[in-house]
This record gives structure tokens, C-alpha cells and sequence, in this order.
């Protein structure tokens, strides 16, 4: 398999530190909203690699943080007049809904900043101790000139840098490319004491210290979206590596963005629309199956259109799937001479699926093969097929548009039993605002493979 690396610029093959396995670390979001679909396309994204990794028989361990520190947070806490603390967990809730909502699996671990203040504070501690980093009136720093390999991901050199870095008004730092590591607490700012005084992480040291803790020294991907090759990734790199002395991560991954009239879409610019708002119109695995359908690296102009023909194609391939799951009920026998001809052009099709996505997760012309495969099954498969031709058939659609967890919604309109129970249960603690109960009932439901989105329409279900 190959993957574009932002660190050497190539498509490379992919080799794991160690074999069949894999550790991989994603930036996730600053919890301070709803997600918008530009942040999705990474989560989808990154998700849909790890799947892909799962399916080639890699054990992965996906690491995907929570930052619920930062001064966007604070804000919104003040607006709101709630704690950040609060604005975290809400956002962090509402997070898992939308990603439920948009088929992303759990990471392995998704940790938070707040529960790892500890961790912080030795790492920082031991730059220090090793040289790189230097306190200010409560504040430390990066010495961004005492690591040789500042600028390597993001291809500039240090010089270049300086000379175009803005000059702040903050004259502590010994260099304007030095960034804050821990800074010190100002009023009405959360705070956790510290060797400096009391205060709190800076942006770029939580994923080192968390990609750290969870995964090692040496990770083999790390991801997030292109906005974060400079600075946040090249300072993830300083800091681990200045501790390590060894590679932080061999497989960088930039996602592009999604845009709105050709310019980023960004909470902070205001120009955006969260997924929340767009699941009140669409069924949210037409925004998964649209963000698969561009490659992951070509910038994607967001439109409502675009979106409505998504929906169109999302459709055709629910079309096969259900004449298929129709058609079978009707079937039986087994597989004839004729039909095992065309067996050998089904597997054709894995085949290509399989290289598309080896050929740096090509989602776009996987999604191609997988259509190309629909025809096929309508065009040969009908009620004079055989049962295990048609099973052979149903199989492989199940087994390619589950690797990308698209046209992947159960076709079983009869909710059994207990689930409606279930379901039932939750609305009614909800309206008694039982909100612990009406939660632990989501997540009992999701245990079983059940991912629920409260909707205008009513409560709907879909199996994972
Ligand atoms: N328009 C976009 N297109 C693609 N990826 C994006 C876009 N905006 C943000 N991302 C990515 O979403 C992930 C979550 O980021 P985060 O919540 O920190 O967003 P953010 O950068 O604070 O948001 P914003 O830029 O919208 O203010 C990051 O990997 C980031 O690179
Ligand atoms: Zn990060």
C-alpha cells in the first residue's frame, strides 16, 4: 500500500514498525461546537483508513484527542457563562452523535487534554531539563533554534521563517518561531499548578504528550488536516523529537479542505455548516459517501448540490443492494458453469477495489469500482440466477462498501422487538430528562451494533 507522505513529499509503500500492526494518531477537534463538514472530511477520512488498514489485516490502534483546553473554549464558556470544563463536555457528547451519525468508528482511545496535565508537565519538564525549552514570568518556550530539524515537515528554513514571522507584542520569547509550551495563568483562565506556577498547556504539546503516552516514542501515521502541517505538526515534531531523539511519526497525512466559494471553511471564519444543521436535511451517510468521493487531498467546494447528487449516487447503490437483497429471497440452487464465469470478473472487481485503495486510500475510483460493480449485479443477476451466484454477488457488494461503511443502512424495516423497546425507553427518560438513563440506553444500543439519530422526524436506527 502506498501513502503520500507530507514529510518526503512522495507516495511511498507503507511498512510498519512492526508487522500486522499499526499506530496511528489523528488531531481531533477543539471542543467548543458543533463540528462542521470541513472537520469531518479528516475524521472521515482518517476513519476510513484505519477501516482499510483493519481490513488488510492490520491490528491498529487509533489514537484521536479532545482538545478541551484552549482559549475558544474559554470564550465560549464566558459568552455562555458556563465553565470551559462544561463547553467541553457538551461539545465532546455532541461530537460522538454526529460521528455515530456519520458511521465513524471509536478510536482506540479518544483522550483529553484535561486528563493529561500530569503528563504535560513532565514532558515539558524534561525539554527543559534537556535544553529546549526556557521559562519566562511564568510561561515556557520552545527554543525553536536549539532543534536542528525545525521547517523539515513543512519544507521552510528557519531563517525563512523568522524573517516573515509576524513581530508580537510579546517580546519574551528569544526567537518569533518559538511557541508557547505552558503558559501562565491569566484571570478568569483555568489553571493547574505546575514547576512554573499556575497555568495551563499550550495547543501543540498535548499531541506529542498524548501521541506519546498511548502509542510510544515512534508512531507510523500521523494525520490531520493540511492547515496543520505549519505550525501545529511541525511543533509536534520539535517537541517529541528534542525529547526522543528518535522519529516521531514515519507516515504524515494531510487531508485538503472542504471550501465554501473557494475559501476554507473554518469555525473561526464563521463561513460554515455543521454537520448537525445538514442532518436535519440529508441522512448523514450522504455527507460520508460525499466526502469519499473526492481523493482525500483535492480541495472539495462545498454547495447543497453537490450534496443533493451524492444523495442520487448513494441511492443507486442502495437501489442494488435492495433489488439484490429482494431478488435472493427468491432464489435457490447452486452456482451454474455459466454463472462461474462471470464469478472470475467479481473477483476482478476486489482486485481493482483493493488497488484503488492501496494507491494512497484513492477513495474516489474505489467508489468508481463499487458502482461499476452495481451495474454489474443489475445487469446479471435476476430471477433466474442462482441463490449462491447471487450470495457470491451480495457478498462482495457487502464486503467493499463495508470497508468504506457506505450504503451500509440496514434494509430491515422491522425494528425487532427489543431494540423498539430500547428506543422507546430512551425517549421516555429523555422527556423525564433522565438524561444519564436516556444516555446509557444510546450506549446500550450501540453495544449492539445500533447507532440511533434523534431527528425531526423521529428517532432513527441504523446498524453500525
Ligand atoms: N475546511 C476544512 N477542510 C478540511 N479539514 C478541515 C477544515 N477545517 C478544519 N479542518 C480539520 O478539522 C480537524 C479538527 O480541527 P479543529 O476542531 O481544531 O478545527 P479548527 O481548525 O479549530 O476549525 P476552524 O479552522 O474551523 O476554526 C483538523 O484536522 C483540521 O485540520
Ligand atoms: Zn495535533
Amino acid at each position: 500500500m502506498k501513502l503520500y507522505n507530507t514529510l518526503t513529499r512522495k507516495k511511498e509503500e507503507f511498512i510498519p514498525l512492526e508487522e500486522g500492526k499499526v499506530k496511528m494518531y489523528s488531531c481531533g477537534p477543539t471542543v467548543y461546537n458543533y463540528f462542521h463538514i470541513g472537520n469531518a472530511r479528516p475524521f472521515i477520512i482518517f476513519d476510513t483508513l484505519r477501516r482499510y488498514l483493519e481490513y488488510r489485516g492490520y491490528d491498529v490502534t487509533y489514537i484521536q484527542n479532545f482538545t478541551d483546553v484552549d482559549d475558544k473554549i474559554i470564550n465560549k464558556a464566558n459568552e455562555e457563562g458556563i465553565t470551559p470544563l462544561e463547553v467541553a463536555d457538551k461539545y465532546i457528547k455532541e461530537y460522538f452523535i454526529d460521528a455515530d451519525g456519520l458511521g465513524i468508528k471509536r478510536a482506540s482511545v479518544h483522550p483529553r487534554v484535561t486528563d493529561n496535565i500530569e503528563q504535560i508537565i513532565e514532558f515539558v519538564k524534561e525539554l527543559e531539563d534537556k535544553g529546549y525549552a526556557y521559562s519566562v514570568d511564568g510561561d515556557v518556550y520552545f527554543d525553536t533554534k536549539k532543534f536542528d530539524g525545525y521547517g523539515k515537515l513543512s519544507k521552510q528554513n528557519i531563517e525563512d521563517l523568522e524573517a516573515g514571522a509576524r513581530i508580537e507584542v510579546n517580546d519574551k520569547k528569544k526567537s518569533p518561531m518559538d511557541f508557547v509550551l505552558w503558559k501562565n495563568k491569566k484571570e478568569g483562565e483555568p489553571g493547574w499548578s505546575s514547576p512554573w506556577g499556575e497555568g495551563r498547556p499550550g495547543w501543540h504539546i498535548e499531541c506529542s504528550v498524548m501521541s506519546s503516552r498511548y502509542l510510544g516514542d515512534t508512531i507510523d501515521i500521523h494525520a490531520g488536516g493540511q492547515d496543520l502541517t505549519f505550525p501545529h505538526h511541525e511543533n509536534e515534531i520539535a517537541q517529541t523529537e528534542a525529547r526522543t531523539g528518535k522519529t516521531f511519526a514515519n507516515y504524515w497525512i494531510h487531508n485538503g479542505y472542504i471550501n465554501i466559494n473557494n475559501e476554507k471553511m473554518s469555525k473561526s471564519k464563521g463561513n460554515f455548516f455543521t454537520v448537525r444543521d445538514i442532518s436535519e436535511k440529508y441522512d448523514l451517510d450522504v455527507v460520508r459517501f460525499f466526502l469519499l468521493s473526492a481523493h482525500y487531498k483535492n480541495p472539495v467546494n462545498f454547495s447543497d448540490e453537490m450534496l443533493k447528487q451524492a444523495g442520487a449516487g448513494l441511492e443507486r447503490l442502495y437501489n442494488a443492494k435492495n433489488n439484490l437483497e429482494f431478488l435472493k429471497d427468491k432464489l435457490d440452487g447452486s452456482i451454474t458453469d455459466e454463472e462461474k464465469s462471470f464469478v472470475k470478473e467479481l473477483d476482478a472487481f476486489k482486485t481493482r477495489f483493493i488497488e484503488c485503495m492501496d494507491d494512497d486510500i484513492n477513495t474516489a475510483d474505489a467508489i468508481s469500482v463499487i458502482f461499476e460493480l452495481a451495474r454489474f449485479i443489475n445487469s446479471n443477476v435476476d430471477d433466474k440466477s442462482s441463490l449462491e451466484f447471487a450470495n457470491e454477488c451480495y457478498n462482495l457488494f457487502k464486503e467493499l462498501t463495508g470497508v468504506l461503511n457506505i450504503a451500509n443502512k440496514s434494509n430491515d424495516d422491522s425494528i425487532d422487538e427489543e431494540i423498539e423497546s430500547l428506543i422507546n425507553e430512551r425517549t421516555q427518560a429523555k422527556k423525564n430528562k433522565e438524561y444519564k438513563l436516556a444516555d446509557d440506553i444510546r450506549q446500550k444500543l450501540l453495544d449492539m451494533g445500533i447507532v440511533i439519530e434523534d431527528t425531526r422526524q423521529g428517532v432513527k436506527w441504523r446498524r453500525v
